[in-house]
């Protein structure tokens, strides 16, 4: 949202979880100058125009859209929300990047039910093309459009679905990834098989477990968790998921889930 020209506060917990930010931004950044998708001094900008923040308060004074972005734990986003809702300017719209929760239940930790609404993103979110916009129960149209122009100016098209557990993305991608678990579970091939016959085979660009360590093993446990419970087992999370994850293995960003990131790259994925 910098590149189009916003003004973007960054907030995180803690200094170490915002220079992460930092350091994703910045790959990014250069990637898309390497590409010459913008120059250096486009990039230089789009950096000047983003400041952090550790503290909330101080980083929502004056803000006219919020997408939170916390963990995809519902008590952590209601309680994210009533501060945003005490924090914020009346009229400013709070977005949740949920990828399965009830919009509408975050909304009822606010007083604003008709501001808030899903702006679900894709990883990663410079390069993925879709902004899938969610619906609650109370939100109003005019926060549909505001969020349809906002992400129209990010370059990205955009989708309104109704607010039901997993939207239509996390329910697709997660049927696909968690049965490729099962594939995998049974023995019908290794990770790395599963992986390249879904790449070349299917012409997805990332094969399941490729992109389930990109997306986060915890993050994916918690969403097929949360799809349970509205759609029964269908959903339900392979155990080899839930031990990888209570291993702590989360994938890149820990350097091991699926496979194994502090090994030499070109064993650490069936890509070729
Ligand atoms: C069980 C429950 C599960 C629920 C899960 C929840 C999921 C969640 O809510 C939703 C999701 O995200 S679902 C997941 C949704 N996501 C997916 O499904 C992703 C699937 N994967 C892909 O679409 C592709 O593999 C990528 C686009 C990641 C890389 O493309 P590639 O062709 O394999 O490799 P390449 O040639 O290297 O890169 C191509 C171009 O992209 C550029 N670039 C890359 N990263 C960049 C970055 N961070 N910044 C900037 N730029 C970046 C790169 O520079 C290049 O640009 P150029 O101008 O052409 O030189
Ligand atoms: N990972 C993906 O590919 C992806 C894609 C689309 C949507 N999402 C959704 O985005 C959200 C974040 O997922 P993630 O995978 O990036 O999780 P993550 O755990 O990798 O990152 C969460 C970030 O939130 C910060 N955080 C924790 N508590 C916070 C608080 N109280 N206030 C502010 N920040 C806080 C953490 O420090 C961390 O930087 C989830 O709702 C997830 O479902 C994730």
């Amino acid at each position: 949202l910098a590149t189009p020209g916003y003004e973007i506060h960054l907030c995180d917990v803690a200094e170490e979880a915002l220079n992460k930010g930092f350091a994703g931004i910045e790959k990014s950044l250069s990637r898309f100058v390497k590409a010459k998708h913008l120059t250096e001094k486009e990039a230089e900008e789009v950096r000047s125009r983003i400041t952090g923040f550790t503290d909330m308060e101080t980083a929502l004074r004056e803000v006219d859209l919020v997408v939170e972005a916390a963990p995809e734990n519902m008590e952590l986003k209601k309680q994210i929300f009533h501060d945003l809702d005490r924090f914020t300017r009346p009229d400013a719209i709070l977005a949740t990047n949920t990828s399965e929760l009830s919009v509408t239940a975050i909304a009822s930790a606010t007083t604003r039910p008709e501001r808030v609404v899903g702006m679900h993103w894709f990883n990663p979110p410079p390069v993925m093309r879709l902004v899938e916009i969610v619906r609650g129960t109370d939100t109003s149209q005019e926060t549909i459009e505001m969020i349809m122009q906002v992400s129209e100016q990010a370059g990205k098209e955009t989708v309104v679905v109704k607010d039901v557990q997993g939207f239509v993305t996390s329910r697709a991608i997660s049927a696909h990834m968690l049965e490729c678990m099962r594939i995998l579970e049974e023995g019908v091939a290794s990770a790395e098989d599963i992986d390249k016959a879904v790449r070349l085979g299917l012409n997805y660009p990332m094969g399941p477990f490729e992109l389930a360590d990109y997306v986060g093993l915890d993050t994916m446990l918690f969403a097929s968790d949360g799809m349970v419970e509205a759609y029964g087992d269908r959903f339900r999370a392979p155990q080899t998921l839930r031990k990888l994850v209570e291993a702590g293995h989360l994938g890149r960003k820990t350097g091991k889930g699926f496979y194994d990131y502090t090994k030499k790259p070109e064993t650490v994925s069936a890509k070729k």
